[in-house]
């Protein structure tokens, strides 16, 4: 089926278009992997990139990733069927996450982020092994925002994601051009465009991520009274004001006497 190039459509490419010429995520010549898990986010993500692509005036190539941690029950073949239909060049992972998973994880940590961290590492060698020097990523507003407060609560720092960061290797830009685009809008274009979501197979993914989940019910309740809420709490990201600020790294607070 292809894709409603509706009004919703074009608000998505118009704030993913943003967010490309804000944080530069795009430049002439990038081979750019877009990590596609088979949920609603990076499906929207992939869709968005490629109609962007047919018009923009720098050449850029995508590759669809999906890495397979190895759960069984992971419907990978309908994620190629998707990618197939739509004509995307893609590349399937497989890996034994899982199984490094059940052996390794300590008692008490969270499932999920140990996944994403030796799904993030798969990521990369894939991208070395496609020869991209790009990784994008299909997080969007709300993820930025949930880990912001999730930072101030639980971990105590102000911190949230970047739209554009250089990996620890040094070797990969990661890229997030859906950090303007509200949830709910990734979720309406998803289920317009009959988008298959395919959960990864893991019997702990119900379970884990109880914070993020207070987190989204927190600001959507706080949200019906401060209707600006998510477009200001992603402003504030971007408007940093060290000088109000307690971080005696980003400001001196020594004698404001002269001499
Ligand atoms: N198995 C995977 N293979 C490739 N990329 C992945 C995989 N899982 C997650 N990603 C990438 O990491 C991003 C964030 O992952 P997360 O687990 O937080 O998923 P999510 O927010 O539910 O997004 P989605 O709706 O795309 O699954 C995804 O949007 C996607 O770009």
């Amino acid at each position: 089926m292809p894709i409603v190039e509706d009004k919703l459509f074009r608000k998505i490419k118009k704030l993913a278009g943003r967010a490309i010429g804000d944080f530069n995520l795009i430049e002439e010549g990038d081979r750019i992997a877009v990590a596609v898990s088979g949920g609603k986010d990076s499906w929207t993500l992939l869709h968005i990139l490629d109609s962007l692509r047919r018009r923009a005036p720098v050449r850029y190539e995508l590759v669809a990733v999906n890495v397979d941690p190895g759960f069984s029950g992971y419907r990978t073949d309908i994620m190629e069927a998707h990618l197939k239909e739509h004509g995307f060049a893609y590349h399937m992972e497989r890996t034994d996450c899982a199984a490094i998973i059940r052996e390794k994880l300590r008692p008490g940590s969270s499932v999920c982020a140990f996944c994403a961290r030796l799904r993030r590492g798969a990521l990369y060698s894939v991208a070395d092994r496609l020869g991209c020097n790009k990784l994008a990523l299909g997080h969007h507003l709300d993820d930025f925002i949930e880990t912001l407060l999730l930072n101030q609560f639980f971990v105590g720092t102000l911190a949230a994601m970047s739209a554009r960061l250089l990996a620890d290797n040094g070797r990969h830009t990661v890229i997030r051009p859906l950090v303007y685009v509200e949830e709910s809008d990734v979720a309406a274009f998803a289920r317009n465009n009959d988008l298959p979501s395919i959960p990864c197979g893991c019997p702990e993914e119900v379970r884990t991520d109880l914070n993020r989940r207070r987190m989204k019910q927190l600001i959507g309740q706080l949200a019906q009274e401060i209707p600006h809420l998510r477009s200001s709490l992603v402003g504030a990201l971007g408007n940093v004001q060290p000088r109000h600020l307690l971080d005696a790294n980003l400001k001196d607070f020594g004698s404001d006497k002269p001499g």
